[in-house]
């Protein structure tokens, strides 16, 4: 479904600041693959994200979606191909905008031309029906302004708005940190129901080991731009937070590492 040919790509070129965000990085996911990435502050995780965007181009290497080239794809065109969820709550919606108005943006990236003023009663009860999927209640607030909604609400209407359309690839960046432990649980849990009921191949940064030994069937761990240490199936089930460290201390060749030192 996707795969990151030699990824290369340096920032500040020639210059003191010069930095190797991704060093010939490559990773190949199969369609429903779910890959938690974890890896030090400045690893490259975002940049990674992004260059699957199209959001910053690759000096060298290739992206490909469904086996179609993405170097000269637009990020607003991958839009199409690819379903985002940030950090900030805030940044995945439109505040002035209701519930439904937010879900028809959604819907019209991959429905061009059912982009009509208005929401047709039938695709209002389609967007109840995921609403409803939810379990917050929001499907009894479509005419609510998305302003008013809690971060947990919002972030869990930028995870449906992202993932309904059922994206080839959906990208989440850290998309629990900002919110309380009971909302980012409840995320958490929403993202797991939603990646598998849509079988989503899904890339998810986090910097909580936990919830990367917990989700997905894939786990990869990076540093200084390559992927140092990388997980799967059974194996990926067996994993702890310990044993992860553990891995990590090793290929560092450093004993006293610790949570903190992965994690930044
Ligand atoms: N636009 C940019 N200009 C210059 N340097 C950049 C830019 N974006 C990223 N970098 C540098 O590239 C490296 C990788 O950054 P990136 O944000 O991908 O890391 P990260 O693993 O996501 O880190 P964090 O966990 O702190 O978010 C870092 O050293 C960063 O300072």
């Amino acid at each position: 479904m996707l795969q990151l040919k030699q990824i290369y790509k340096v920032f500040n070129e020639g210059s003191v600041d010069e930095k190797i965000a991704l060093n010939k990085l490559s990773l190949s996911l199969d369609p429903g693959d779910f890959v938690t990435v974890i890896g030090s502050n400045g690893a490259g995780k975002s940049t990674l994200l992004n260059i699957v965007a199209g959001r910053i181009i690759p000096d060298d290497g290739d992206v490909l979606i469904r086996d179609k080239k993405m170097t000269d794809v637009k990020e607003f065109k991958r839009s199409r191909y690819i379903g985002r969820v940030f950090q900030d709550p805030m940044a995945g919606t439109a505040p002035t905008l209701t519930i439904e108005e937010n879900l028809a943006i959604a819907y019209s990236r991959i429905h061009k031309r059912t982009l009509k003023s208005g929401v047709s009663s039938k695709r209002r009860e389609f967007f109840k029906g995921h609403l409803e999927s939810l379990g917050l209640g929001l499907e009894n607030r479509l005419q609510a302004k998305v302003g008013l909604l809690s971060g947990g609400e919002r972030q869990a209407l930028s995870l449906l708005m992202a993932t309904f359309t059922k994206p080839d690839i959906l990208l989440l960046d850290e998309h629990t940190a900002a919110l309380d432990p009971s909302r980012a649980e409840l995320i958490t849990n929403l993202t797991k129901k939603l990646v598998e009921n849509g079988n989503l191949t899904t890339i998810m940064i986090t910097h909580n080991m936990q919830q990367a030994v917990d989700l997905g069937n894939r786990l990869i761990m990076m540093d200084r731009g390559q992927i140092i240490f990388s997980s799967q199936g059974e194996e990926k089930k067996k994993l702890t937070v310990n044993s992860l460290l553990n891995e990590f201390s090793k290929i560092k060749g450093n004993g006293a590492l610790s949570d903190r030192a992965l994690l930044g």
